[in-house]
């Protein structure tokens, strides 16, 4: 996939979430994997409306979140994070939406919020009946090395999801729309535990 490819993907895929109400203001930024070897990004660039994004709207990064050229659009704040998930966990695309029941969840069980028999979990590539599925949560922090540290430290091949305290949700996939599925089902599962 090239760049003006990803960036009207990355647009359309935005232009949902803010239909839903989970791109508030500026919020949220989305990333698809262009490369392996070395890996690169498309991430939506920083500060937009992200209902409103165009296919031109992207910035492509490296692994540590740095734009590759130099441009007139500066990567999202996040792009750190996008690109130590996506390094870690293999991920062909990354969510984060400022969806507001997982961040709930986190304020409730800031250890970590645990999912148990729900026919959901499926949609998050899980059984249903698996045992615990926990999704982690961390502390906020503007500094993407620190959070990248701390997603790292504890992450699970099996969790494609990361709940930033007070802030907001990531998840992934192999691609936008597995990575859109998870989180539509992550939200119902972490709006059922609050509700419940
Ligand atoms: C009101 S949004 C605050 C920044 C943020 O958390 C976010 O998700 C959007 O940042 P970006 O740099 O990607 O626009
Ligand atoms: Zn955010």
């Amino acid at each position: 996939m090239n760049l003006p490819e990803a960036g009207a993907l990355l647009a359309a895929e935005c232009a949902r979430y803010t239909e839903l109400g989970w791109m508030r203001g500026t919020s949220g930024n989305l990333s698809v994997r262009l490369s392996d070897d070395p890996l690169r990004l498309a991430v939506t660039a920083s500060g937009l409306d992200k209902g409103e994004l165009t296919a031109s709207d992207v910035v492509e990064i490296d692994a540590t979140g740095a734009p590759v050229s130099e441009g007139a659009l500066a990567p999202s704040a996040e792009a750190g994070l996008h690109g130590r998930i996506a390094a870690v966990s293999g991920a062909g695309a990354v969510v984060h939406v400022h969806v507001l029941a997982p961040v709930l969840a986190a304020e409730r069980w800031p250890g970590g919020v645990e999912l148990r028999d729900l026919e959901m979990l499926k949609g998050f590539g899980r059984a249903a009946h698996d045992d615990l599925v926990t999704i982690p949560v961390v502390r906020n922090s503007q500094d993407m090395q620190a959070l990248g540290d701390a997603f790292e430290a504890g992450w699970r091949a099996d969790t494609p999801a990361l709940i930033v305290a007070r802030h907001g949700l990531y998840v992934w996939g192999s691609d936008l729309r597995q990575a859109r599925h998870r989180t539509e089902c992550l939200e119902w599962l972490t709006r059922f535990i609050i509700e419940a």
